[in-house]
């Protein structure tokens, strides 16, 4: 396939400097000028905050929150808030970018931002990671907005620290403004379905690509590393459409069983067991860096960023990837998967069901109307199978992985709506 060298970068394990030399080489591609090449690699506004907090002990500790917004080309921008002791500016730039190019993959009326806060949320109690939220939403009062910026939940969050944003947004503006926030508790205007919506969204591309590769899912292995939202879901969605989960992962380790996991009985270990799948019996402990290599059809990252590197990318055994964690692949292993023959479904198709459900219910707060789970799973299903359909014929039409068609779909459309609103 058309491989065009990447920029010449020096160290390309940065995911911002990962994510730019992928977009050089779709903007290659397509022929990007350079007015459109700058501005869309600059991120339109980076904050950073201080919060002091007053811990349980009465101490105060001082943590550092992150809001990057990369485009609001194409409308206001949307994107998670990640809480991980790994958050740094780079990190939230390369995925506020990511989520530009997602919402345009998907065709949503959304630009891209990311936020986090550097922060251990496993070593925190309830009240410091209240206070830390409503502390950092208050801070982002004048960046937030149903109309401006909208948040949602990434690693380390979920509904809980959503309700709290929308609270502590609503207080601050003296009235109920539940669109300023996603993947809300559903009594506060979540939407059914969106705590499964990317998981859900990577097992509809994982059967897309299966179908393409001819890998009938009921003799399918899988293995999916990261047992959190994105991961369990996806494992338990594939279980159910026939599919052997050989291996699972969180932090504590892999968990291989050749014959399958029984996921549903994870899920349930996991949540009485404090979050953790360690002491699981339901299969053999391996050591969690193994479960990349393992002999399977389909590898799902689900976890974090650049797991699979130019140092293990060879040893990879699968024959499909499906992405659902953002920028799990440095850009140094692009090429050998590439070589290998190994298809990848990239993170800003397949994992981008969670932003299209969080799209919907959105929708359904300015409406003030709640869907069935059963019309939001259709029509997410939908989106993310037309989404996989568009990216397919342009790998074919451009002749280059399915990466780079992701990239090439993204970037030409916020490139012409850039033109077509008459730039800056
Ligand atoms: N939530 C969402 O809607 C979306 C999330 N994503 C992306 O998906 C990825 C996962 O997010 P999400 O599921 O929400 O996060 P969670 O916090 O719910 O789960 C993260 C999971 O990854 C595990 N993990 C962390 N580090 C490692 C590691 N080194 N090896 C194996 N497992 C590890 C965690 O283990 P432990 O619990 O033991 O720490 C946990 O099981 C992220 O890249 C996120 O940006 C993308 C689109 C939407
Ligand atoms: O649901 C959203 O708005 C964003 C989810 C997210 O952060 C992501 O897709 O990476």
């Amino acid at each position: 396939m058309g491989y065009i060298e990447p920029a010449p970068i020096k160290d390309l394990e940065n995911p911002f400097e990962s994510m730019m030399s992928r977009f050089h080489i779709a903007a290659q591609h397509l022929g990007l000028d350079d007015e459109v090449y700058n501005v869309l690699k600059s991120p339109a506004r980076q904050v950073i905050v201080s919060l002091p907090i007053t811990m349980d002990d009465g101490s105060i500790q001082v943590f550092e929150g992150y809001r990057v917004i990369h485009s609001t080309i194409l409308g206001p921008s949307k994107g998670g808030v990640r809480y991980d002791m790994g958050v740094n500016i780079d990190e939230v730039k390369a995925l506020a970018a990511w989520m530009t190019w997602k919402c345009a993959v998907v065709d949503i009326p959304y630009g891209g931002a990311k936020g986090g806060i550097k922060c251990n949320p496993r070593a925190m109690s309830a009240g410091e990671i209240e206070r830390l939220t409503r502390s950092y939403t208050e801070s982002m009062v004048d960046v937030f907005g149903p109309d401006r910026d909208i948040p949602a939940p990434d690693m380390g969050t979920g509904p809980r620290e959503m309700a709290w944003m929308m609270d502590a947004y609503s207080r601050s503006k003296g009235m109920t403004v539940n669109a300023v926030v996603t993947g809300k508790p559903i009594v506060l205007g979540g939407s059914l379905g969106r705590t499964e919506a990317t998981g859900r969204g990577v097992m509809v591309s994982a059967l897309a690509a299966m179908e393409k590769l001819k890998i009938n899912p009921y003799k399918a292995t899988f293995a999916v590393q990261g047992f959190g939202n994105v991961g369990s879901f996806a494992a338990l969605l594939l279980a159910e459409r026939g599919g052997t989960i050989v291996s699972v992962s969180d932090i504590s380790g892999a968990y291989y069983n050749e014959k399958g996991i029984n996921i549903q009985e994870a899920i349930e270990f996991r949540n009485l067991n404090n979050g953790t799948l360690e002491g699981f019996l339901g299969a053999e402990k391996i050591d969690g860096n193994d479960l990349l290599t393992l002999e399977v059809d389909v590898l799902i990252p689900a976890a974090k960023e650049d797991v699979i590197t130019a140092e293990n990318a060879n040893n990879i055994k699968a024959r499909l990837i499906v992405e659902g964690a953002n920028g799990p692949t440095s850009s140094k292993a692009d090429k050998i998967i590439n070589d290998k023959g190994i298809m990848v479904a990239p993170d800003i198709l397949a994992n981008a069901g969670g932003v299209t459900v969080s799209y919907f219910e959105w929708v359904q707060n300015r409406l003030g109307y709640k869907w069935t789970a059963e019309r939001v799973n259709r029509r997410s299903d939908r989106i993310m199978k037309d989404a996989f359909d568009v990216v397919y014929k342009t790998s074919l039409q451009y002749d280059v992985p399915m990466r780079i068609a992701a990239y090439i779909v993204a970037i030409d459309k916020v490139a012409k709506t850039y033109k077509f609103r008459g730039g800056y």
